[in-house]
Formats: structure tokens, C-alpha cells, sequence
């Protein structure tokens, strides 16, 4: 129903409705896109890496609740959904879970070599050696464990879930901090809208 403004009356402006669908009242091409924002404090993972900031420069070994957000854009159907977002959301908090309480370590760091003996995962950085249970360590196809790597892991690995497939999404944008006010983001799909 599109609105205009009605011929004036008493000085004053009274807008009348016109025939016609959502569309046509706000102007929008048939098909609306929309950016649905997910951002849920469970959607958070607590592990232990550190960051390498050279050849023989590291952090000690610690810990961070890394916190994980979401942004998609999709088209809302005809009957004003674009899709469940409640499946998002278990999608999110699966992949989250896959994370927590685990050491992460990167297997593809020029700087640092990950060895497997005997039930074990050895970490060979500069002249240093350091020896972890496998039960307690992740290994990560990342060259470092920083936000800025695991955004766009934990992006692959969410486009990679089946559960996305009937959602059409036509851009997806996921965040990972590792502490508050400080994210790295991955997208992949057309720029964002409004952009
Ligand atoms: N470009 C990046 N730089 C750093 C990263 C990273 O992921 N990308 N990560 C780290 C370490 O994780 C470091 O432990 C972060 O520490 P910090 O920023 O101090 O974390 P806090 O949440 O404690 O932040 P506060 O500002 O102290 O509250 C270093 N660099």
C-alpha cells in the first residue's frame, strides 16, 4: 500500500493509503533482502593458545573467552520470513562447542612445528619444546591462533554446515573476539547492503 500525501485540507496534509502490496508502499523491488544480526553471549568458546609474533617471539601459553557473532543477508520470502534463525543459532553454538576447552595450535605456522608421538602433540618453536596430551589440543589448518585467523575458519566451517543450504543466504559475515571490544570479522558474498 503506497502512501502519498492527500490534497491538504484545513491547511493541513493528511496522507491517504493507495492500493498496492508491501512492495510498492515502501518502494522496494519485489524481492527484499534483509542483514539478520546474530550476536548471543552462549556463542562463545573458552581455549588456551598463544600468539606468535616471529620466529622466536611468542606468548606464553593462556587462555580466552572468545566470543563469536553473525550477520547474514538473504531475501525474505513472501510470507515475510527469510529463514529460522533458531537453526542459525544451534549452527553457531555447535561450531562454538567444537572449539571449547581446548589448547589450539596451528598447523600451518611458518614458525612453528607440530609433531604427533605416541598420544602426544609435541610443539617445536624456536629452541623450545613443548609436549601436550592430544586429548587437549585442537589443530587448526590456520598459520596462527589470532582473531583474525579463526573469523574466516570458523566462516569455511559454517558455510560448510548442510543446515545452510535451504537458507539461501546471499552473504554471511562472522565475527570471533578475544575479549570485549575487539573483533575480527570474515564475510563472503556480495558487499554488504548500503555499502
Ligand atoms: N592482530 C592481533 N593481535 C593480537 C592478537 C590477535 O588475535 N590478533 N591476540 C593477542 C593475544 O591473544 C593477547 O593475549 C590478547 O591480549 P589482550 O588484548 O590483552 O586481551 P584482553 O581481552 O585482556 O584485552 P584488554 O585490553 O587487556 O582487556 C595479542 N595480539
Amino acid at each position: 500500500m503506497a502512501w502519498r500525501v492527500g490534497s491538504s485540507r484545513g491547511g493541513r496534509t493528511h496522507p491517504r493509503r493507495t492500493g498496492g502490496g508491501h512492495e510498492r508502499r515502501f518502494g522496494l523491488a519485489e524481492q527484499t533482502l534483509t542483514r539478520i544480526e546474530i550476536s548471543k553471549d552462549y556463542l562463545n568458546f573458552s581455549a588456551g593458545h598463544f600468539t606468535i609474533f616471529s620466529a622466536t617471539e611468542r606468548e606464553n601459553l593462556h587462555g580466552h573467552n572468545f566470543q563469536v557473532r553473525c550477520a547474514v543477508t538473504a531475501a525474505v520470502g513472501p510470507n515475510g520470513l527469510a529463514f529460522d534463525y533458531v537453526e542459525l543459532k544451534q549452527v553457531l553454538k555447535a561450531l562454538c562447542d567444537t572449539f571449547d576447552e581446548q589448547l589450539l595450535l596451528p598447523e600451518l605456522s611458518p614458525y612453528l612445528r607440530l609433531e604427533r608421538q605416541q598420544g602426544q602433540v609435541v610443539a617445536l618453536f624456536a629452541d623450545e619444546r613443548m609436549t601436550f596430551l592430544e586429548r587437549d589440543v585442537l589443530l587448526l589448518p590456520i598459520r596462527n591462533v589470532t582473531i583474525e585467523e579463526l573469523a574466516p575458519l570458523l566462516l569455511e566451517r559454517l558455510r560448510d554446515r548442510p543446515e545452510l543450504a535451504d537458507m539461501r543466504l546471499q552473504r554471511i559475515e562472522l565475527g570471533v573476539s578475544s575479549g570485549s571490544g575487539q573483533w575480527a570479522v570474515a564475510s563472503s558474498g556480495p558487499p554488504q547492503i548500503g555499502s
